[in-house]
Order: C-alpha cells, then structure tokens, then sequence
C-alpha cells in the first residue's frame, strides 16, 4: 500500500507587500507551490505570506519584492530609522530576492532617473538601471522574451508585461548572468541569491519565473555553504 510522504520541511516564502501589485505574485506563489506539493516525493510544505514589519521579513527563506512605484518604496522603506530597509539589505546579502519592475529597481546597484531628491535602494545585483525606459503607462505592452539561461524552462514562451519598465542599461560585473532579453536587450538578470526581471512575470498566467524561483530558494536554503 502507498504510504503518504510527509511534508515536513517548511519553506518560508514571501512577498513584500508595501505597496504596489504584491497579490498578485501570491497567487502564482500559491499555484506553484500546489504543483510542487502533488508531486509524491515532495518533501516541502510551503507557507507563503505577505510581509510588511521585520519580523515578518526575517522568518522568510525568500522574498518577492513586487512591481509598483520605487519612489513611494523608499518612503514607506525610509520610516523608523530605515529599518525595513536595512533588514531588506541584510537578507539580500544571504536569501533568494526576486525583484520584479519596481522591484528589480529596489535590488539594482545603480539606478538612472532617480526622483529629485534621491530613493532609497536595497541594491546587490551589479547592473545599472533606468527607470521608466520602457515608457509610460499609455506604452505598456507584451512581448515575447528569449530564454538565454537552460535553468529558465518556459516551454510556451508566453508573452511578458512591461508597465513603465526599467531598461537594464548596463551590465556592471562578470558576476551577473543574463537569463532573459527582449531585442538582444538584458530583461532578467541574475547575480547569486538575487533575480531582477524588467517585466511583470505575475500579470500572466505563465508560472516559469515563481517556478526558478521557488526551485531557487529550495536550493539556497539546503546549500552546503
Ligand atoms: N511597473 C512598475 O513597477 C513601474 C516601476 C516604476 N516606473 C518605478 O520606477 O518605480
């Protein structure tokens, strides 16, 4: 007789949820985990959760920092002595991040076209980018990306959203590895523990990029360092 496998490795994953589209990239969050969870051998029990203070920050084995607008970011990020800044830093240096749009801006190292005074960044992944490159709200679009990285399995090559998107302008490191572009043009970048993607992956139906990152945090968090 089958016996049921126990599920008995928590994995902590998040989303930031601040500001901007954070339910959106929990609801993929939850459609992968179901899929990782019906396979038999699966020993993972995922527990996904929206997190705004530190404590809620620091449990997590990998957090999502969604699409929405840097400037009210580093506002909310710059209250109390920076302290959910600061702890975003701190688990950038040692957990899975993955920063979509706003997000991708939040975890890069250089940043174009700040607002006047100056923001606030998590920063870690050695690319510069320019906000807005992509173009205004009103020149949103779709478009099909090329997978230049084998771990990245997207098999329908679903069209990905770009919504007032940051252009990777600049490639600042041999540490970073390309894993999208869309016309020869960096949209996904990589550098260790930290994913930056131009587009918004949570606004299709497509799960490949929750997917490499929940496979990534799995994999950072039984990493023999
Ligand atoms: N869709 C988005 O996340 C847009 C990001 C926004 N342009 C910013 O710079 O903050």
């Amino acid at each position: 007789m089958a016996q049921e496998k126990s599920k008995n490795i928590d994995v902590n994953v998040g989303v930031l949820a601040l500001q901007g589209g954070f339910i959106e990239h929990i609801s993929h969050l939850h459609q992968c985990a179901k899929i990782i969870s019906e396979k038999d051998d699966n020993p993972y029990c995922f527990k996904i959760t929206e997190a705004r203070t530190v404590s809620e920050i620091e449990i997590l084995d990998g957090i999502i920092i969604p699409g929405g607008e840097t400037t009210a970011m580093s506002i909310l990020m710059g209250k109390n002595d920076q302290e959910l800044l600061k702890a975003l830093q701190r688990f950038a240096i040692a957990k899975p991040v993955l920063g979509t749009c706003a997000g991708l801006i939040m975890i890069a190292n250089n940043i174009k076209g700040q607002m006047e005074m100056g923001q606030l960044k998590i920063g870690g992944i050695d690319v510069t980018v320019c906000r807005n490159a992509y173009g205004a709200q009103l020149q949103s679009f779709e478009a099909p990306l090329t997978i230049t990285d084998c771990d990245v399995s997207d098999s329908r090559s679903t069209p990905m959203v770009f919504i007032r998107a940051p252009s990777i302008e600049s490639i600042d490191s041999n540490k970073v590895q390309v894993l999208a572009t869309y016309k020869n043009v960096p949209v996904a970048v990589r550098q260790n523990n930290l994913i930056g993607l131009s587009f918004h992956s949570e606004l299709t139906d497509n799960l490949t990029w929750h997917m490499y990152f929940l496979k990534t945090v799995i994999n950072e968090k039984f990493l023999v360092k």
